[in-house]
């Protein structure tokens, strides 16, 4: 029934207007699935491999599809994730591309859902989960590798901890959004935006602080409900010879945790991504332990969806939540893994966009079928609320 019968490969823009690769895929029962690969710019060293479009598509055309066209069952996800690895042959998706890779096992997982008559996060995640819906960290003042001359901390995110439901949080978001637009432009600040539309204005980490608390918490009194923030460091960008470079201060490793904590403690800050670097698992773990019962930890370019990085980090104590992006492992079963590795150890699961992304909307399906507590996917911008609005549509037909 599931049976896939054609795999169709090709080149779309995506937010940055890069080539990216997009699947169709078909199924003998006449289900369809199509899905997009997102992109990243901070990428993790230890990230599978992002190919030229043209090149991935080529060589999956060449070397994976072939094993799946009348071989492969859609709704068997495993087997087709199974069946692009072989195909594949290497550990990090470098001969076909973790893009084309990635877009195949998405559209599979639409084709397999399709052709079964039920929604994707339901058939991600089966009858027993999918009831509940994430919270969204909308970013809202961006910098480091999405924008120029403007914050070195690449993230500054509203967490709307309070709001009572995905809706009334993706709204929070966005009025918050707002609001920062109104206080720069009171003080005359440029409201440029990066590349995840958040704002990017050549100011310093210090203010960017306090704008994103007055913003928060103006738009907290208004709405009723808590609205925290939480920031992506993205501190591997950062770091240099042992040490964090930033524009106005250069942090060792000791001073940075420090400086993490005193932040945390200052500002209640919900959620650090990224806080040192992506093999520092020792001073992760020291960091954590220090901040744990306040604040969530969360492993991106660390882990990097990687199921044996993540297991490391678990043994050392280094972080208490992982950033999930089916990109930087290159398929659907891999990332649902690590989260899957991640609920049974207490680990936090966020559920990620890309700073270069489409249309696609499988990340809001991967984070209600996985009962994932937060998803970062932006605040505003098409290839934002194209996920945003999804999961308004998923929670309306809960
Ligand atoms: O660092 C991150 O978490 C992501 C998403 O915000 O950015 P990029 O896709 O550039 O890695
Ligand atoms: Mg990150």
């Amino acid at each position: 029934m599931t049976r896939i019968t054609d795999i169709t490969l090709r080149r779309v823009l995506d937010s940055r207007g890069n080539t990216t690769v997009e699947a169709d895929v078909s199924t003998t029962s006449g289900g369809f699935g199509r899905a997009a690969a997102p992109s990243g710019a901070s990428t993790g060293e230890h990230e599978a491999i992002e190919l030229d479009a043209a090149e991935a598509i080529e060589r999956a055309e060449e070397k994976a599809i072939p094993d799946l066209e009348s071989e492969v069952d859609a709704e068997n996800q495993r087997a087709v994730d199974a069946a692009l690895r072989e195909a594949d042959g290497t550990t990090n998706f470098s001969e076909i591309g973790a893009n084309s890779a990635v877009a195949i096992s998405m559209a599979a997982a639409k084709a397999g859902a399709d052709s079964i008559g039920i929604p994707l996060y339901h058939h991600l995640g089966g009858t027993f989960r999918g009831n509940t819906t994430p919270t969204p960290l909308g970013n809202v003042i961006g910098g480091g590798a999405h924008a120029a001359e403007a914050t070195n901390i690449q993230e500054f995110l509203s967490v709307p901890v309070g709001a009572p439901s995905v809706e009334e949080a993706v709204l929070a978001n966005a009025r918050v959004h707002a609001h920062i637009k109104e206080l720069l432009q009171a003080e005359g600040i440029p409201t440029n935006k990066g590349d995840e539309g958040a704002w990017a204005p050549p100011i310093d980490d210090a203010k960017a602080f306090d704008i994103v608390d007055d913003a928060t918490t103006t738009v907290a009194d208004e709405l009723g409900f808590e609205i925290g923030f939480g920031l992506d460091m993205a501190a591997s960008e950062l770091h240099e010879n042992g040490e964090y470079v930033y524009d106005d201060d250069v942090k060792s490793t000791a001073e940075q945790i420090d400086y993490v904590e005193e932040m945390v403690h200052e500002y209640g800050l919900k959620y650090v991504e990224d806080p040192l670097d992506e093999n520092a698992f020792g001073e992760w773990a020291e960091l954590t332990d220090r901040v744990r019962e306040e604040t969530l930890i969360c492993g991106d370019d660390l882990f990097v969806t990687n199921t044996s990085r993540l297991q490391e980090g678990i043994e050392k104590g280094s972080a208490n939540s992982i950033l999930i992006k089916p990109n930087q492992i290159g398929t659907l079963t891999d990332a649902i893994d690590a989260i899957e590795r991640g609920a049974e150890n207490d680990i936090e699961s966020v559920i990620s966009h890309r700073s270069g992304e489409t249309e696609d909307t499988t990340i809001a399906h991967v984070a209600v079928g996985t009962d994932a507590p937060f998803i970062k996917t932006g605040t505003v911008g098409g290839e934002r609320t194209a996920k945003l609005n999804e999961l308004l549509r998923i929670e309306g037909q809960a």
